[in-house]
């Protein structure tokens, strides 16, 4: 059996979907990229060009005969299909609707393959005539250049499509990572950590956020990208570890909901890139020479990354 699906169906092309379907198409599956808005598939349609360029310049896997079409028929993008992904919005009853409409259509056999950034695969599933169909196959941002995917069986995922999943993942030159279920997942648990002690410090005026941000780059993030943490306790040494968790651990920030200043930025229309400010404000051109950089960036440490042992 090839280890690609031939053919493979991406729903929802917003941030996510245009970089997963180009990462699928140029292994050499045949993706049909579907969106409900027409709006979404134009804007996802420049996405994919500027996509493919950053691809090419990765020089990530390429095989002949992969292309993505792009629609609003689900119909058509469902026919033939063998593994299909869920990107739309991270909602529960959203996903659990647009996952009724598709089994609606499709045979028993076809694998759902779900992009959520940490809703428990068995909650999504409890409303599905097949349970077993659906898996978690987290892909990080910005998908095409970020060669990790978090595979995570439901309690109902057949194994077959467990298997399957990480085929595929392989078959594309990621690396998967098998978990067992819980919120969040392994990356966003982790991220979310970081992230919540990241806006204590700058709601407490600890650090400003340029400060935080080289602290975090350099101090954590370079650190990090080398030496994965549990090798970094042996690096330090476990007895530092249990000197330094045994009074810090208590300080750490143990909120349960969204910080307010997040709040209020929120909801005066600051959500950063994509509204021109956040965090940070944007000028004119601002955002797009930041995500420049921000790509550039990615491609030249990926490199080097892939250049390096794996510690
Ligand atoms: N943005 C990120 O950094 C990451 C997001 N994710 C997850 O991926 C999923 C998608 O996220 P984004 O791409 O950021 O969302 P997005 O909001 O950028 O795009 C979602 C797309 O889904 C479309 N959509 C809405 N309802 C639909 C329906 N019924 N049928 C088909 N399309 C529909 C929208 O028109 C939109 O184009 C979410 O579950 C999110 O948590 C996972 C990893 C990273
Ligand atoms: C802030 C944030 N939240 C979720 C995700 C992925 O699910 C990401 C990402 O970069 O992949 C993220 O940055």
């Amino acid at each position: 059996m090839s280890s690609l699906p031939t053919i493979a169906t991406v729903i929802g092309s917003g941030t996510m979907g245009p970089g997963i379907a180009a990462t699928l198409a140029r292994a050499g599956a045949t993706v049909r990229l579907y969106d409900i808005s027409a709006d979404a598939i134009t804007r996802a349609e420049a996405a994919y060009d500027m996509v493919r360029g950053v691809l090419e310049a990765v020089d990530s896997p390429s095989a002949p005969g992969g292309s993505v079409t792009f629609g609003t028929d689900l119909d058509a993008a469902l026919a033939d299909t063998e593994l299909i992904i869920e990107a739309v919005p991270e909602k529960l009853e959203l996903k659990r609707s647009v996952l009724a409409d598709l089994e609606a259509r499709i045979g028993d056999d076809v694998i759902i393959a779900t992009n959520t950034s940490g809703i428990p695969i068995s909650t999504m599933a409890e409303s599905m005539t097949v349970p077993a169909r659906l898996i978690g196959m987290h892909w990080s941002n910005p998908p095409h250049l970020i060669p990790m995917i978090e595979v995570i069986p439901g309690n109902a995922t057949a194994p077959e499509h467990v298997d399957r999943l990480i085929e595929i993942v392989k078959a594309f030159n990621y690396v998967p990572v098998l978990e067992k279920e819980i919120p969040g997942f392994v990356e966003n648990r982790v991220l979310y950590a970081i992230l919540r002690e990241c806006m204590a410090l700058l709601e407490e005026g600890i650090v400003t956020p340029e400060g935080l941000d080289a602290c975090v780059k350099w101090g954590i993030g370079y650190k990090l990208s080398v030496v994965g943490p549990t090798r970094l306790l042996d690096m330090a040494g476990l007895d530092i570890y249990q000197a330094v968790s045994s009074y810090l651990n208590k300080d750490l920030d143990n909120s349960t909901d969204t910080p307010e200043f997040i709040k209020d930025k929120i909801a005066a229309g600051q959500l950063g890139f994509k509204s021109n400010g956040g965090m940070y404000e944007y000028g004119e051109g601002d955002v797009d020479a930041k995500r420049k950089e921000i790509i550039t960036g990615l491609i030249a440490a990926r490199k080097t990354l892939a250049s390096i042992p794996n510690v």
